[in-house]
């Protein structure tokens, strides 16, 4: 076996994180992309130090005209590997990237509890962060978009998803990828300039490097970094003080009603102020809430008595009831 610094690199990194640990059951996604199949070999290689049990997973998107042979691609490495192989494939051909994402996610842990799996392993790297960055930026995000995935997300109460390269770029994975003669499956689609995340990779990321910072991906990846943590920390808080301004009501909500102590959040910063609001809309609202609804909310703080929102999507209005603000759902 070749050991390489990425080798090193991802041990110590799965290590101090503590993303996984001995013994454990891993599902990987795999692609048959440079950056998945960089993860699965990476891991395959560990794989007798940390006594894994490794499985992989592919999706058919039927999205390509060679979706299926890039399958059959991927479940002939599985093989050669030795490794279990699972395979979900669309009803029908999904061709939009959000769409195609959101049933991956949902195969995905279909397959790992079935299969009793605690961990949904992917390949997204640096240069993913970077670009996730860089493209929730430009349409307006808060420090929660801009921490720009996580290395560990909970995927459903069982399951979590776990990252492990996002310290490495995706020039590192080429370049491991032609070291190790890894047979890639080329995706065409990702040269097509029509997606917008395609024109961040191939445009925006190159115009940055050459024009303002070379290392622009680490950079950025790096604020992702240093706004995770403070996401994880303002969360906390704004937990703590929701809890505080609905007050003993905390048990007796129900899903029609729910009231907010104005003095109590009166007194926190706006900051805070905000992301109570927001939890509270996330709940009441059937799609996200947006910074607009959420300032009309955030308004009622500090609003006369008797002020009112026009109603939210869905029906829902909020009113000053001296110190209290009430809102009912449409
Ligand atoms: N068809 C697939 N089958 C299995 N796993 C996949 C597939 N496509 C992507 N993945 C997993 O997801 C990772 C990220 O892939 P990619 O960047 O293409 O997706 P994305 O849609 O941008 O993902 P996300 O929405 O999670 O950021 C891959 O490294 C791989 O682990």
């Amino acid at each position: 076996m070749v050991w390489t610094n990425l080798h090193a690199k991802i041990h110590r990194t799965i290590k101090s994180r503590q993303l996984f640990g001995h013994n454990q059951r891993l599902l990987v996604a795999v692609s048959g992309g440079q950056d998945s199949l960089c993860l699965i070999k990476l891991l395959l290689d560990l794989q007798l130090k940390w006594r894994w049990n490794l499985g992989i997973a592919h999706c058919d998107h039927r999205w390509r005209s060679d979706s299926e042979a890039n399958a059959n691609h991927v479940k002939n490495l599985a093989q050669s590997w030795d490794v279990s192989f699972y395979l979900e494939t669309a009803n029908e051909p999904l061709n939009s990237e959000a769409a195609a994402r959101n049933w991956r996610y949902q195969a995905l842990s279909a397959i790992a509890q079935a299969n009793n799996y605690q961990y949904i392993v992917t390949g997204h790297t640096q240069s993913d962060r970077a670009e996730t960055l860089l493209y929730n930026l430009m349409r307006g995000t808060g420090a929660d978009g801009l921490q720009a995935l996580t290395w560990q997300r909970p995927l459903t109460k069982e399951i979590m998803l776990v990252r492990p390269l996002l310290e490495i770029t995706r020039t590192q994975t080429e370049q491991f990828c032609q070291e190790l003669n890894l047979p890639v499956w080329e995706d065409s689609t990702n040269q097509d300039l029509k997606y917008a995340r395609n024109r961040i990779r191939e445009e925006l990321i190159p115009y940055l490097r050459e024009s303002f910072n070379p290392n622009v991906e680490s950079a950025l990846a790096q604020t992702a970094e240093l706004l995770q943590a403070e996401v994880e920390y303002l969360e906390k808080a704004t937990q703590q003080l929701r809890e505080e301004a609905m007050g003993e009501n905390i048990n007796t909500v129900d899903n029609h009603y729910l009231r907010l102590n104005r003095r109590v959040l009166q007194k926190a910063p706006l900051a805070l102020q905000r992301r109570v609001m927001r939890q509270v809309l996330q709940e009441i609202l059937v799609d996200a809430p947006n910074f607009e609804h959420i300032e009309k909310l955030t308004a009622l703080i500090v609003a006369p008595n008797r002020s009112q929102t026009d109603p939210f999507p869905g029906g829902a209005i909020a009113q000053v009831q001296d110190d209290w603000i009430c809102l009912r759902s449409g």
